[in-house]
């Protein structure tokens, strides 16, 4: 199989899809890589360690995706990409579909195999890779809040950790998962007085264990919410539905009641937010105020930390990558349930029921159309 690694464009997009560790393998196995020139400058893999791996390193965008059986990506394709979009082309990457239905009708219009790493699942029916990133992104969220907390960047001032004779930080993380339970190790681990919302009640209790009771558990409902945002001098939020658009847990309203100079970091937002006043902002310009509180909206925060977050992705993707690439993306898929779950378009089709219902469009499962 021809195996594709483009460059990102989204804005401040750092990470590459594949590593010269994964060119190395695919290349032993009978297959060729293109990689797009500088694609993982960023991530501090230069073209030389790419090419020494056995890839084939080519001029443009255009190339990468035009020669391609499979193009395995990081980020969701920005619109300038749609343009290479071509019926049989497999795509590998994060999709993100629930909040943007553009891109589904695009993969959809030219038949493209669109394999989302957010919902790929494993046997024990976690999201493996979204785990990775939802780990750094979970650790981030605390230290840019740390960050957005301080008074020259619009903060109340607050010092997370406090200082003998002060109150520590007040940190309320909505969502017990995998960002949750990352945000609240590093919370903390800075000291600050840390709560975590979540619906799933046993979650909660594997929470309280881990970590011995130091972080606060609420069950999930708006009373909860309003009070903890209230309180709240940073307020993390990572809840999801696998596939769905995110709930708005946190009204406009419950944001008018934080305190001025909070801090939002929406986690979330790359499923469309969980804060009803957030919208997707980029590193370039990460962040705004409403109503006093500081929103942090970036949609790809793991952007922030190429190197770690490369090694860290491509750590999970890559067995899938290899597996794609040996025996066809059909087999693959038919082979492997798990896989399976990851199709979102396929032939023309809908096929992920939650970004259907997102979007109220009609979906089949992959399954039926194999
Ligand atoms: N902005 C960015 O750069 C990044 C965003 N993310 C996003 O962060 C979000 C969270 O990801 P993970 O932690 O991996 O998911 P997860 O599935 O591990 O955790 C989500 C948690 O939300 C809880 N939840 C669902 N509905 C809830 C409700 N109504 N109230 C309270 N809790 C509720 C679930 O019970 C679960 O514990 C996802 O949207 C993911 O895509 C992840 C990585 C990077
Ligand atoms: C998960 C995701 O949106 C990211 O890593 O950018």
């Amino acid at each position: 199989m021809i195996v594709g690694v483009p460059k990102e464009i989204k804005d401040h997009e750092s990470r590459v899809g594949i590593t010269p560790a994964g060119v190395r393998a695919l290349t032993e196995a009978g297959h060729k890589v293109l990689v797009q020139t500088g694609a993982g400058d960023l991530s501090a893999f230069p073209d030389d360690d790419y090419q020494s791996a056995g890839a084939e390193i080519v001029g443009t965008a255009f190339d990468t995706w035009r020669l391609a059986d499979m193009v395995v990506k990081v980020k969701e394709p920005t619109e300038k990409e749609y343009g290479f979009f071509r019926d049989g082309l497999t795509l590998f990457t994060y999709l993100h579909l629930a909040p943007l239905p553009a891109l589904t009708d695009a993969l959809m219009n030219k038949g493209v195999t669109g394999i989302a790493y957010e919902t790929v699942r494993d046997a024990a029916g976690t999201l493996p890779l979204l785990t990775p990133m939802s780990e750094v992104a979970g650790r981030l969220s605390v230290q840019m809040g740390a960050a957005y907390l301080q008074k020259e960047h619009g903060g109340r001032g607050v010092l997370l950790g406090g200082v003998p004779g002060t109150l520590p930080g007040s940190v309320v993380i909505l969502g017990g998962g995998i960002v949750g339970t990352n945000a609240a190790k590093m919370a903390l681990g800075l000291g600050a007085r840390v709560t975590m919302i979540d619906l799933n009640l046993n979650r909660l209790r594997e929470i309280d264990d881990i970590f011995s009771g130091r972080v606060l558990t609420l069950a999930s409902n708006s009373y909860n919410i309003a009070k903890a945002a209230e309180e709240a001098d940073l307020l993390v939020g990572g809840v999801l539905i696998p596939g769905h658009a995110a709930p708005k847990l946190v009204t406009a309203a419950m944001v008018k009641n934080m305190k001025k100079g909070a801090v939002i970091v929406d986690v979330a937002i790359d499923q469309g937010g969980c804060i009803e006043t957030a919208h997707p902002t980029t590193h370039s310009d990460p962040s705004y105020v409403v109503d006093g509180v500081v929103h942090y909206c970036v949609t790809n925060m793991p952007a922030a930390v190429p190197n770690t977050s490369t090694l860290a992705l491509t750590n999970a993707t890559f067995p899938y990558v290899l597996r794609i690439a040996s025996q066809g993306a059909e087999q693959a898929i038919r082979s492997n349930p798990g896989l399976a779950e990851g199709v979102n378009t396929y032939k023309q089709n809908l096929t992920y029921a939650a970004v259907a219902e997102s979007q109220s469009r009609d979906w089949k499962p992959v399954a039926e159309l194999l």
